[in-house]
Formats: C-alpha cells, sequence, structure tokens
C-alpha cells in the first residue's frame, strides 16, 4: 500500500520514539535497586509489549497491499495481535503501578485500591461503550466490530486508566511525576486501542495516530521513570475524600447512561455487566469503608476507655487515685451498696523523704501499694488519695472492717527493705461507715476524721468514726483560730510550779507554766492547746511570748532579791529553729537576766531526734550561758549512752519514777525506806556531774525517798500547784530569812573542751546579780505536763 511520505515519517519517528523509550526505561530498571526494581521492571515489560504492538502495526500497515480494505481476515489477525499486546501491556503498567512502595502497602489497603479502581474503571468503560456502540457510534462504519479482542484491551485499558486515575488522586503532593506517569500508562492503552481499531476496521490513518500517541504515552512513562532519579515512598490516602471518588463515576454514568437512554439506546449485556460491576464495586466499597469507621470508632472507644482508666489510677502505685475512689464511691452509693471506708495516712513519712530522700519514699509508697492490694478482699478496692494517704473501700459489716484494718496494720508496719537499709513506719487507720442514707462526702468526711482522731490520739491505731468527733473537730478549729489571736488579746497568763530545795522545802526555783483563758471557752487545758500549737506551727510564738515573761518575772524577783532560778519548756521545733539561740540571748539581755538563773527545759522527745544535731543545738544555748534542763528523764526515750553525750547541766525525774516506785527498806538491813529507781537515776546523775530534780513529788513518803536518795531539788504537788507570780513570791518571801540566803541555784555541769568562763557558775550569784525593775505586768503560762501531774 502506498502511503503518503508524512505518514510513513510519523510512523518511523513513533517507532523511533517508542525504542528509545523503552530502552531508556530497561535502562532505568536495571539500574534500580530497593524497593522501587520490581516496580520498575514491570513498567520496562510492559513498555517492551506496547512496543511489540506497535511494530507490528506499523508492519502490518507499511507491508498492506492495495487489497487491504478486503483483506478482512488479515486485518483481524493483525488487529487482535496488536489488541492482545494492549491488554497485556495494559495489565502490566497496573502490576507496576501497584508495585510502586507505598501504593499497595497492606492487603487492605490493596483491597480499597482495587475497588476504587473497579469502580472508575466501569465508569470509564460504561461511558466509551455508549459513545463508541449503537446508537452512538463515535466511530461510524470504522467501528472495530470484527475484532472482538479489542473489548478485552478496552477492558485492560479501563483497569489501567482507573487505577492511574485512583492513585495519582489519593497520593500526597507533589505528584507531578506521578500524574505523567499515570497520563503516560493512559495513553499507551489508548494509542493501543486506537492502533487496534485502525488495523481492524478505521484504516491506516487511525493506526498510525494510534501508533503516536502510544509512542508519546511510552515517553511520557520513561521520562517519568527517569526523572524520579530518587523515587520515595508515596503516600496514599484512602480514607479521606471518599466523597469525589464515589460521585465523580457515579455522574459520569448516570448522565451516558441517559444520553443513552435519550438517543434510543439499548441496554445490552455489556453495559448491564459494565453496570453490575460498578454497583458491585461501590457496594463493597462502602462495606469496607462502614467497616473502617466501625473499626476507628472500636479503637476510639478503646483509647477513650484507657485514658479514662489512666485518669482515675495513681501512676506510682497503680491503684485508684482519688477520682477513681469517688467514681466507686458514687457506684455504690447508688447501689445502696454496705460500704466501710477505711482512710490511712502513713506517721511521719516525711521523714522518710528528709532523711532518705525521695526515690526512696516513691519505693516505699509503692510497697504500700502493692500490699494493700495483696491484702484486700474479692470485690475491695484500694486507693491512693495523694502523698502518703491511702483509702480502702469495702463491701462489709463493721465488725468484718475492723479485722481488715487490724491486719493492714500489722501489715503495712513492717520494715521497708531497702538497699540502704529497712525502713520503718507505722500507719493510722479511720474506719467509717455509711452514716444512714448513703452520702459519698459525709462517709469521707466521717472516715477522715476518724483518722485525725487517730492521729491526735498517738497514731500508729485504728479509730472508728464517732459523732463526738465532729465536736472535736469543731473545737480543735476554733481553738486554733482563737489561739492566733491570744496574745493580742493578752488572755495568755504565766503561772510559776515552785522547784523546792530538799530536805528545807524552800521554794527557790519556779518553772514557767503556760495558761489561756479565753472569754468565752474559759480556761484551755495546756495539754489540749499546747500539741495544737505544735502541729499548726504558732509554738514559736507562744513559746518566744513565754520566754519573754518569763525572764521579765525573773527579773523583777531578782531586782527584789529573791534567790531564784526560773525555767522555760522547750519545744523540740523551737530548739530546732536557727534563729532560737538568738531570741534566748536576745531575751536575757532585754530584761538584764543573768543568763545562769535562766534554765531551759527540753524533753527527752527531743532527744528521739538526731542526735548530733540536738547536741550541736544544745552547745550553742549553752554558750548564751544559760543552763539545760533534761525533762521527763527515764518516761522513756533517751538512753544511758545519750545521757553522756548530752551537754545538760540538769536531769529532771519523771514524776513517773518517782511515784510508781513504792519506796523500800534494803533487804535484811535497818535503815529508811528508799526509791530504788530514782536513787539509781540519781547516782548515774550526780556520776555524770549533773543535778537532779525530782518530778512529781506528792506525799510525804515520796518527799522522804527522794530526800534518801540524795535528791537536793523537788517540784511536785507537795511543793505547790502552778501558781500566779504574786504567790510565788510570797512563798519566797515567806521562805526567805536572812541566814538561809545562800544561793541555791543548780550548778553547771563541767563539760570537757568547755571553758567554764562561758558557762559560769551559779553559786555566788546574789541579789547583787539581779537587774533593776522592769515595770511591767506579768501575766499568766502554763504547760502540758503539769495538767499529767495533776
Ligand atoms: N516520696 C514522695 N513523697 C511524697 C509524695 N507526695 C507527697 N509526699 C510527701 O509526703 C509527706 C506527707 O507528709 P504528712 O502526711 O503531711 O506528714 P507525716 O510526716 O506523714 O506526718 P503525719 O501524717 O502527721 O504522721 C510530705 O513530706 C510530702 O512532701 C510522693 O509522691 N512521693
Amino acid at each position: 500500500m502506498h502511503l503518503p511520505p508524512g505518514m510513513v515519517a510519523v510512523a518511523a519517528l513513533s517507532g523511533l520514539v517508542a525504542v528509545a523509550a523503552t530502552v531508556l526505561l530497561t535502562m532505568v530498571a536495571r539500574r534500580r535497586t530497593g524497593l522501587h526494581r520490581p516496580a520498575h521492571v514491570l513498567l520496562a515489560v510492559a513498555a517492551g509489549v506496547s512496543l511489540l504492538s506497535l511494530l507490528a502495526g506499523m508492519v502490518a500497515v507499511l507491508s498492506a497491499s492495495d487489497h487491504w480494505a478486503h483483506e478482512q481476515g488479515l486485518r483481524t489477525g493483525w488487529a487482535t495481535a496488536a489488541a492482545v499486546g494492549t491488554a497485556l501491556s495494559g495489565l502490566a503498567f497496573a502490576a507496576g503501578l501497584l508495585r510502586l512502595p507505598g501504593v499497595a502497602a497492606t492487603t487492605a489497603g490493596t483491597a480499597r485500591l482495587a475497588l476504587d479502581s473497579v469502580t472508575m474503571a466501569a465508569a470509564l468503560w460504561f461511558v466509551g461503550w455508549v459513545l463508541f456502540s449503537e446508537p452512538t457510534r463515535l466511530l461510524g462504519d470504522a467501528t472495530p466490530m470484527a475484532c472482538p479482542a479489542i473489548v478485552v484491551a478496552t477492558v485492560s485499558a479501563a483497569l489501567g486508566a482507573g487505577l492511574a486515575v485512583i492513585v495519582v488522586f489519593r497520593a500526597a503532593a507533589p505528584r507531578r511525576g506521578l500524574t505523567v506517569l499515570a497520563a503516560g500508562i493512559s495513553a499507551v492503552s489508548c494509542g493501543g486501542l486506537g492502533l487496534s481499531a485502525g488495523l481492524c476496521q478505521a484504516g491506516p490513518t487511525m493506526a498510525l495516530a494510534g501508533a503516536a500517541v502510544l509512542a508519546a504515552g511510552l515517553l511520557a512513562v520513561a521520562f517519568a521513570v527517569y526523572r524520579d532519579d530518587r523515587p520515595g515512598q508515596i503516600e496514599l490516602d484512602l480514607i479521606g475524600r471518599d466523597g469525589e471518588y464515589a460521585v465523580v463515576p457515579m455522574v459520569a454514568m448516570a448522565v451516558s447512561a441517559t444520553y443513552h437512554l435519550l438517543q434510543g439506546g439499548q441496554f445490552t449485556a455489556p453495559g448491564i455487566v459494565a453496570g453490575i460491576v460498578e454497583g458491585f464495586a461501590l457496594v463493597a466499597r462502602q462495606y469496607v469503608t462502614l467497616k473502617d469507621v466501625r473499626d476507628y470508632a472500636g479503637r476510639l472507644a478503646e483509647r477513650e476507655a484507657h485514658f479514662r482508666e489512666l485518669a482515675h489510677t495513681d501512676p506510682l502505685t497503680s491503684l485508684a487515685n482519688r477520682r477513681g475512689l469517688l467514681r466507686t464511691l458514687h457506684d455504690s452509693a447508688a447501689a445502696g451498696t454496705p460500704c466501710v471506708l477505711l482512710s490511712l495516712d502513713l506517721d511521719g513519712f516525711k521523714h522518710v523523704n528528709d532523711m532518705r530522700g525521695h526515690g526512696v519514699g516513691d519505693a516505699v509508697l509503692a510497697e504500700v501499694g502493692s500490699r494493700l492490694r495483696g491484702n484486700l478482699r474479692p470485690g475491695d478496692m484500694a486507693a491512693r488519695l495523694g502523698g502518703d494517704e491511702f483509702a480502702v473501700l469495702m463491701s462489709a459489716r463493721p465488725a468484718e472492717a475492723d479485722r481488715v484494718a487490724e491486719r493492714l496494720l500489722g501489715v503495712l508496719n513492717r520494715p521497708y527493705d531497702q538497699e540502704e537499709g529497712p525502713v520503718f513506719l507505722s500507719v493510722s487507720i479511720g474506719v467509717a461507715g455509711w452514716a444512714g442514707a448513703p452520702d459519698v462526702d459525709l462517709l469521707l468526711r466521717h472516715a477522715d476524721l476518724a483518722l485525725r482522731y487517730a492521729k491526735q490520739r498517738g497514731k500508729n491505731r485504728i479509730e472508728r468514726y464517732d459523732a463526738a468527733y465532729d465536736q472535736l473537730l469543731r473545737r480543735r478549729t476554733t481553738l486554733e483560730h482563737e489561739m492566733r489571736g491570744a496574745i493580742e488579746r493578752d488572755e495568755l497568763r504565766l503561772a510559776f510550779q515552785p522547784v523546792a530545795s530538799l530536805p528545807s522545802v524552800r521554794p527557790v526555783g519556779a518553772e514557767a507554766l503556760l495558761r489561756w483563758h479565753h472569754p468565752e471557752l474559759g480556761n484551755v487545758r495546756p495539754d489540749e492547746f499546747i500539741p495544737l500549737a505544735e502541729e499548726c506551727g504558732m509554738i514559736a510564738t507562744l513559746g518566744a511570748w513565754v520566754l519573754h515573761q518569763a525572764c521579765y518575772q525573773l527579773s523583777r524577783w531578782l531586782a527584789d532579791g529573791h534567790d531564784v532560778w526560773v525555767s522555760v519548756n522547750v519545744s523540740p521545733r523551737e530548739l530546732h529553729a536557727p534563729e532560737y539561740v538568738v531570741q534566748v540571748a536576745e531575751a536575757l539581755r532585754a530584761h538584764h537576766v543573768p543568763p545562769q538563773r535562766l534554765v531551759l527545759e527540753v524533753t527527752e522527745h527531743a532527744v528521739a531526734t538526731d542526735l548530733d544535731e540536738l547536741i550541736r543545738r544544745l552547745t550553742a544555748l549553752r554558750l548564751t550561758g544559760v543552763r539545760i534542763a533534761l525533762d521527763d528523764f527515764g518516761a522513756g526515750y533517751s538512753s544511758l549512752g545519750q545521757l553522756r553525750r548530752l551537754p545538760i547541766d540538769i536531769l529532771k525525774i519523771d514524776h513517773s519514777l518517782v511515784a510508781e516506785h513504792e519506796p523500800v527498806r534494803p533487804v535484811g538491813k535497818d535503815g529508811p525506806a528508799f526509791a530504788p529507781m530514782v536513787d539509781i537515776v540519781m547516782r548515774l546523775g550526780h556520776q555524770l556531774g549533773l543535778e537532779v530534780i525530782a518530778e512529781g513529788v506528792t506525799t510525804p513518803t515520796e518527799l522522804a525517798a527522794v530526800v534518801a536518795a540524795g535528791c537536793r531539788f523537788g517540784q511536785g504537788a507537795l511543793f505547790g500547784w502552778g501558781v500566779p507570780a504574786e504567790h510565788l513570791e510570797a512563798m519566797l518571801e515567806a521562805a526567805t530569812s536572812p541566814g538561809a540566803r545562800q544561793s541555791r541555784v543548780p550548778a553547771p555541769r563541767r563539760v570537757p573542751g568547755v571553758s567554764e568562763q562561758v558557762i559560769p557558775s551559779a553559786e555566788g550569784v546574789s541579789a547583787a546579780d539581779a537587774p533593776q525593775s522592769v515595770d511591767q505586768h506579768v501575766r499568766s503560762v502554763d504547760s502540758s505536763r503539769e495538767m499529767r501531774q495533776a
């Protein structure tokens, strides 16, 4: 067949371009490594198949005789070959696209992509079917009805194009290279179809046009693959933009179907099949989408539950936190379940943090959590409410709850083994149940009140809520509030309890005791308000007031010529305050009191804390010239070894040693009765160079026993209670006779390494030492110890 030179040139050029593109694709595929290699090999194979179709078509066109128009069988053969090539290359291109990294990353993703592609392909094919079949028949007589293989090629082409459109549509930017690739693949398929249709029926012009489009498509594919020198992962979003993907093909099908009907067309099998495929693909896709949504909602619900649980859990112990406990409490209240709440608080836990560090503190708290968890009954819950505060909620009767509380007390009091040695702790527990109708706030308050009561009553114990606690708490709150203004309102007074010289029982000293008289509350007991003052941080203020008042009164007595000393109780908190030494020195200076006339009494409780620190503090205090008395000796805390090291001057034998032991007579001997414990402490005190005062002397028998033991000073009911300053002054006056006015102030102890000049002896202190009288009225005072004695 003679073709115009222009057409021959187009054929030759198309062939050359296709060959060049295929060679380029092959080279790129051979060079490529990693995940992109299989994809690019498939693209190169697809290009090779397309090239073969194109070359076969060109050969057919160029070698056709002039009888080409009448040689339908021959044309069908060439057209079928080109159509098969087009179908195969279309499938290979689709496979290459799918193998691009990130396109079909997961099975579920691939299924979604395939369904989307089928939806798009079915719509494309349907539109094509409407345009090229009866009655529209765009190609008219050139419609290749004699070559059914072309129909197969159209399906492959539609699938390839559909997939390409979806991949481009779903890919994240930048996607220029991907678009060129997709356009190239679609062009190769369209060109192949044109080539086949031309060979089958439409003639050489269409065949050559198809070949040119096919070659251009191959060039685009090669260009896209070649330019993509460092291919990355394609990110497909298969969830977003669902609306567009579903609507566009459906609209296209609806419009073309309407058009087809308007043209008087009929829906034959191919059109119906395309419609059915589209419908199934859409339904399947919707099903997958629905499943995605369900899975997503399920995951969301799981996460929400997880975060909700986290919000109700204490991270350190993995127990419930306060919110978790409240939730369960409210549930129990709504169900009307019988409930008992145990409120637990570790005793003295801050010392664990202070002495061993927060890490050990945390480890102990975690261990408390696990011990609680390990000792619960099924159905009960434990919670950490914060800090060292825990709670246990039980569905139990009161008796059962008490048993559990006892068990927990024992379990939590066991030592907590840590790397640097065990930590010893105790716990206080408050127990409360519903008060009548379930009321969560009330239950919490009652359990808390019971716990506070357990703390107040000495810790390491269990207290069950009692309605009386409410009144106690109210009084406590009132006292705390009123105490803050007690000094300003002039409600405090000092009382002085005489210390007698023995055996003459002449008053030689006095212990200043704080008293509080409130206009409405009346006399508030010192054993009630002093511990409260310690807890609420008021003790330092009260202590400073007592110190100044005591010094003032002492200065007046000394000015009046009385040979007397005054002692003041020092709380552990004051003792450990760095500024306390300065306060004492200032008080002495302000009232011109000779330091040795002031005795500071520290309790044995202070000795139970850091001994070295206590020694440093006491030494600093003694440097001011005051003397130190160890109060309540024998009540239980200090060891004899500690006593030897403490820089003190006076030992006050606890009243329990004086009162609890009946004086005995020496075995097998006649002689005066003696108190063995007092005797031992006396000997010990004298051996250590300490002066000894017997406290709590209430009967003549006890007096005889302490005198027999060699005790030179006594204090107690026998010599007088705490009285106003004027009364003590009267006692001093009455007892004073010109011959008895030598000083009976206990001498300071000689402490090795401390200059005697610094701790002046009280011997020889006389009225000459007394300061000028200060014109100020003394108020009143008080002490918890005195109450115990009472
Ligand atoms: N290690 C650690 N300590 C904590 C944590 N939360 C709070 N604390 C500390 O726990 C201590 C709780 O002290 P309190 O209960 O007030 O006092 P306490 O020493 O136990 O005295 P009582 O309760 O009166 O016996 C404080 O020192 C807090 O700083 C925590 O998560 N880890």
